[in-house]
């Protein structure tokens, strides 16, 4: 019988690790995917604070969801890119599933869900990663964070207006103001009307809206013919896409015959506005339909008037989803605001702001029979609350230093050992150079 360890017992030879058994690895994220080193994690943790403190400040809590969904959540039938783009496959157990391109569809299922045991209005904000599959072409992104705040119950164009009253608050706090950025603001509920004055089956209008949210993506022509390939007739595309280019509310109401709920629902956002002290921000402007098939009225985003970067945020309402979902009929509107172009607008406006790691205490043994010593004083001063960043192997002082440096210590506390027996530990204050011993447990 062959020996266990087919023949080679007798002397034991550790077997050599071959060569094929390393394969190197490719040190790079996933294509189109970040990794946030110290420094990148920084800003992010800046940004999002800033996204969470507001949505906190407005009274909303935060809830969140698996960057995992079912692909149904996402599949809907009106040619958005969103679903070209979908990062789907079909897991070990032969699922359709999805990584979510956006967080709304999320926020209807848990609604749905939570049903009956939770009390309208809900105002509830979440910060995740959202995932598109885009061939790498254009060397775009396939990952980015959203921050999201949702109303949902709220029939009245009141939760539209807070809704940009809180992202208008995120940009003060972080510098910007009205003449860097503002609001695009018009309402679905135009192209509704015009639709049903043309006969066109309400069905379509999701369909629609994404043809002519794409008016400044492709040619005019190109619109037009895939309007046609709906059934809508020429006339009705004409007066679509001439409607999108009206100027003011007034010429609105008078291409529209009338003022209708559009025009009702734009009039109390702006007075709204007034109220909650961002009329400077916003301005009305037909051509504003987002990419998104579900919204239904108001909607909204954030552009930089120099006119050099992608839309900052975006959002609306959108009253049908919940019910598509086989929900009750649940008014609801929200935004998303991604976490890229707001950088780069920060990044150009001057306003990123310096972020160093900041350690309070660097602690270092003078000798390694200390190193235990050194270890009670870094507790003590951690259960204080706080930063120590302990030195954990015997080093020369130039090293000490150096690191001291690098983390941005703000004192160096030496443990050395004919103070020690005294319970005394010496403390550098790194900026004056001031020198003091002290007894451990008076070290603040
Ligand atoms: O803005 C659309 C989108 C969705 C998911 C991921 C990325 Br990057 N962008």
């Amino acid at each position: 019988a062959t020996k266990p360890d087919g023949g080679r017992s007798g002397s034991i030879v550790a077997p050599l690790v071959t060569q094929q058994e390393f394969q190197k690895i490719d040190v790079n994220p996933p294509k189109g995917t970040r990794d946030f080193p110290p420094e990148d994690m920084r800003l992010r943790n800046w940004l999002f604070n800033h996204f969470k403190e507001v949505s906190r400040l407005f009274g909303y809590e935060e809830i969140d969801f698996p960057v995992l969904e079912t692909e149904a959540l996402f599949i809907r039938k009106a040619g958005e890119e969103i679903r070209d783009q979908l990062y789907c496959f079909e897991d070990r157990g032969n699922r359709r599933v999805a990584l979510r391109p956006e967080l709304t569809p999320s926020l209807a299922r848990l609604v749905i869900q939570k049903g009956k045991s939770v009390s309208l209005p809900l105002k509830w904000f979440a910060v995740g990663q959202c995932w598109r599959y885009e061939r790498m072409t254009r060397g775009r992104r396939r990952e980015h964070y959203q921050w999201n705040m949702d109303i949902i119950g709220v029939p009245e164009v009141t939760a539209e207006a807070e809704l940009i009253s809180s992202i208008v608050t995120f940009f003060k706090r972080v510098g910007i103001t009205a003449s860097d950025v503002g609001f695009k603001v018009s309402s679905r509920k135009v192209l509704q009307e015009l639709l049903r004055k043309y006969g066109v089956p309400e069905n379509l209008f999701g369909r629609v809206c994404i043809i002519i949210d794409k008016i400044e993506k492709i040619p005019v022509d190109e619109i037009k013919k895939e309007l046609g390939l709906t059934g809508i007739s020429e006339d009705a595309s004409e007066q679509l896409l001439k409607v999108l280019s009206v100027k003011s509310l007034d010429d609105l109401e008078d291409s529209l015959g009338g003022a209708g709920e559009a025009i009702a629902d734009l009039k109390n956002l702006f007075s709204l506005a007034e109220k909650f002290g961002y009329s400077e921000w916003i301005q009305f402007d037909a051509s504003v339909v987002r990419g998104l098939a579900y919204y239904t009225g108001i909607v909204f985003e954030g552009f930089d008037r120099k006119g050099k970067l992608r839309a900052i945020c975006g959002g609306g309402r959108y009253d049908r989803l919940l019910s598509t979902y086989g929900g009750d009929d649940i008014p609801a509107c929200g935004f998303g605001f991604g976490d890229a172009v707001i950088v780069e607008l920060l990044k150009e406006k001057g306003l990123l702001p310096e972020l160093r790691q900041e350690v309070e205490n660097i602690v270092c043994a003078l000798d390694k029979d200390l190193q235990g010593a050194a270890a009670t004083v870094a507790t003590a001063l951690r259960d204080k609350g706080q930063t120590v960043d302990l030195v954990l192997e015997s080093k020369p002082m130039k090293w000490v230093f150096k690191r001291a440096a690098r983390v941005n210590a703000r004192r160096l506390v030496l443990v050395g050992k004919t103070e020690w027996e005294d319970g005394l530990v010496s403390v550098k204050v790194l900026s004056s150079g001031e020198q003091f011993q002290v007894k451990l447990n008076d070290l603040e």
